[in-house]
């Protein structure tokens, strides 16, 4: 059966969706939006609710009006519909286990619901996230602030994680990953490249600001953004044509991910790019490549997921939106039920009193078009668009490709400054010179000033799409600084794969690669985490900053490297170990675990690392692994354990550990190590033996064994 959506229901029970929506996020029940499907369930639930709410009791009142109601023409109600509602009572009395039942899903999702009611939050939909970019590491409060939740949402999610920050402090990308993903947000990466690129520009001051007087206005760039299938390729497709027989220009438009057109003598320029891209990857430091956005809205199908997340992002990069309702010829076209959709979403038509412009069309039958781009100028004459033509040339890459007999080809879409044939241009670690220029119709140009998608021959390599492109004034500045962005990319991902370790730890302090040094503490009992905690939280120093990210009591498991990993911490374990999946991992994300027995020991080091005293003399090496099968008790008393090696050699004169549950039990010699009858000075993987402990007896089938050496290093 299909399910209810929420405006459905709303419709059904005669409120707005938005009151609906309310009520509902009151109950407890997840949704997103108006278009989110309810379960059958949930659905009864609120019926009954709601109408309970309306008419005190709904069995009593319900039932005894129903020869009543299925008269009432207002309230046509079906015999399916008399089943439904004896459902309902059935509900009603099973509500309170219902309840209780869905209660702990509810909670979970329970934020969901709170961030959705904020303004201008970012609404998801399953499966269509809303992509928001960060930088790698990030303070929980701007955290909070870009996923538009309270800080101590994000704490709370951070708790559940095991990670223990307060607003203040910073979180690693990949836990900001993880803790916006559950609040139905993907976060997205800056890539260094990118942030490398920024602080070159920076330093050389390639995107300076000009003088007002230098302004001039220029042509609006516009993003059509949509649902699938609501038309927006058939919309480009009939501007173009429009525009094409309009201005007589002559000539097909080219692919190049971005057209000029000419109405009236006035130009717009469409990116031709899928909507999204041009909000996410082609803003370049928060520098909107697009001033107005066109959201196409299928007349006969309505505000739909994706919908939604072009309004989110248009929202985000607050760029004014115009509608296209699009599919007018159809039969089943219905604008008011998209206006009231579009009111439900926060846009409210021009024509219900709001401030936005919907624009009835027909992509097929190229109906409206003119109209829609008349309201393009005019919004653009509102924001009155201004940029200097007479200046270095700044653009955005829209698209770029190698051509084999070409080369290099890039789509630019010049937003400052003239580019002209022959200027020196770099972008990232491409540069070179403009052979050629060619426009949106595929002919040669030698000039393109704010505005204009330009495409571009000439450059050493093919740069990234979103990326800015600078003219500069000569080849030398320009390979420099090509060259200075290839180094900084490069020693930026180098240092990206580096993790935190005590062994470099005062280097990377002094070069101010690493100001937090974060920390997992694991120990046998509670009362030895919390001593250690204490302690190693007292380790601040000016240049870096101890945070315990998480404490708790067992081995070290798979999880605890992996959180390690993913927030740049080291783990520390006082009196456990890690087991063998836990070293593998460690091992894989190179997370440095160090183990202690002695809490003053513990601190000592990590103290000694941050202040660069000493680097630690003696390291232990393990050696191998054995398992207890069977214990023997002999009759002086003392215990033989049966073992089998399961890696490395365990050693006569070399030192055993025992782990139970992968907490340290003893910690000593070996008083003797046979096989058979003979002793044996080492016994290999794959074999059996008997081995004795100096002192300690009691040995337990089960219990692990692990051999370990200790070397002198070094300083
Ligand atoms: N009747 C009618 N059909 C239209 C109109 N505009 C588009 N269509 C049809 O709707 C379907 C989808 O149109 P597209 O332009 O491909 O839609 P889109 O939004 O670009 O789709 P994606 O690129 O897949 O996201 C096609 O079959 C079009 O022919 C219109 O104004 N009227």
């Amino acid at each position: 059966m299909k399910k209810i959506r929420v405006y459905e229901l709303a419709r059904e029970l005669g409120i707005s969706s938005k009151d609906l929506i309310e009520k509902i996020v009151s109950l407890d029940i997840t949704v997103s939006n108006h278009m989110s499907a309810l379960e059958d369930e949930d659905a009864r639930i609120i019926k009954s609710l709601l109408s309970e709410e309306e008419e005190g009791n709904i069995v009593g009142e319900k039932f005894d009006d129903i020869d009543e109601n299925i008269k009432d023409s207002n309230k046509i109600i079906s015999k399916r519909d008399v089943e439904e509602d004896e459902k309902i009572v059935k509900e009603i009395e099973n509500r309170d286990n219902t309840k209780q039942r869905n209660k702990k899903q509810r909670n979970k999702n329970k934020v969901k619901n709170n961030s959705m009611s904020k303004e201008n939050t970012i609404i998801s939909k399953e499966g269509n996230e809303v992509v928001i970019e960060i930088e790698d590491n990030i303070i929980v409060k701007d955290l909070a602030d870009k996923i538009g939740v309270s800080p101590s949402q994000i704490i709370s999610k951070l708790i559940g994680l095991g990670v223990m920050v307060n607003q203040n402090q910073s979180i690693d990308s990949d836990i900001a990953i993880i803790v916006a993903e559950e609040f139905g947000i993907e976060l997205t990466i800056k890539e260094a490249s990118k942030k490398i690129q920024e602080s070159i520009e920076d330093e050389f001051n390639l995107d300076y600001e000009d003088n007002p007087e230098d302004l001039k206005s220029r042509a609006p760039i516009v993003t059509v953004m949509g649902h699938v299938d609501h038309g927006k390729t058939s919309l480009l497709d009939a501007i173009k044509e429009t525009s094409v027989t309009k201005s007589e220009a002559g000539g097909i438009t080219q692919h190049i991910g971005a057209y000029a057109v000419n109405i009236n003598n006035r130009k717009i320029c469409f990116l031709d790019t899928p909507g999204h891209e041009a909000f996410t990857s082609m803003r370049a430091r928060g520098a909107q490549v697009t001033d107005i956005a066109i959201l196409v809205v299928a007349a006969d199908d309505g505000v739909m997921p994706q919908t939604i997340e072009a309004i989110n992002h248009a929202k985000a990069a607050k760029v004014p939106i115009i509608v296209a309702i699009n599919k007018m010829d159809k039969p089943t076209a219905n604008v008011d039920r998209i206006k009231q959709e579009l009111v439900e979403n926060a846009l409210v038509p021009e024509d219900w009193g709001g401030d936005t412009i919907t624009v009835p069309v027909s992509a097929k039958n190229r109906q409206g078009i003119e109209e829609l781009l008349e309201m393009i100028l005019l919004v653009a004459e509102i924001q009155e668009l201004k940029a200097n033509p007479n200046r270095n040339a700044v653009g955005t890459i829209v698209e770029a490709q190698l051509d084999k007999g070409k080369g290099p080809l890039a789509t630019v879409l010049v937003q400052k400054g003239t580019l002209e044939v022959g200027d020196m241009v770099i972008s990232g670690s491409a540069f070179g010179r403009v052979r050629a220029m060619l426009d949106d119709k595929g002919k040669r140009v030698k000039k393109a000033g704010p505005s204009t998608p330009v495409v571009i021959l000439g450059l050493s390599e093919v740069p990234n799409a979103g990326d800015l492109l600078y003219e500069v004034d000569d080849e030398k500045t320009a390979r420099s600084l090509a060259e200075k962005s290839k180094e900084a990319t490069r020693a930026e991902q180098m240092k990206a794969d580096q993790k935190v370790s005590l062994d470099d730890l005062f280097e990377r302090i002094k070069l101010g690669e690493i100001k937090d040094l974060n920390i997992i503490i694991k120990a046998d009992v509670r009362g030895s985490m919390e001593a250690l905690k204490q302690s190693l939280e007292k380790l601040d120093t000016d240049e870096v900053k101890t945070n315990i990210i998480h404490g708790g009591v067992g081995g070290i498991t798979e999880s605890d490297i992996i959180l390690a990993s993913a927030s740049n911490a080291i783990v520390v374990g006082f009196n456990v170990r890690p087991n063998l999946n836990a070293i593998e991992v460690a091992k894989r994300e190179k997370v440095d675990v160090r183990t202690y027995r002695v809490i003053y020991e513990a601190i000592e080091d990590i103290q000694a690392a941050i202040k660069g005293m000493h680097a630690p003399k003696i390291v232990e090496e393990v050696i191998g692994r054995a398992e207890v099968r069977a214990t023997f008790r002999l009759p002086n008393g003392s215990t033989i354990a049966g073992i089998y090696v399961l890696d490395g050699k365990i050693a006569r004169n070399g030192k055993i550990r025992l782990l139970r549950n992968d907490i340290v039990i003893f910690e000593g010699g070996v008083s003797s190590l046979k096989r058979f009858k003979d002793d044996a000075r080492e016994v290999l993987s794959g074999y059996e033996a008997g081995l004795g402990l100096e002192n300690y007896n009691d040995i337990k089938e089960g219990d692990l064994l692990e051999a370990y050496v200790l070397k002198e290093v070094e300083k």
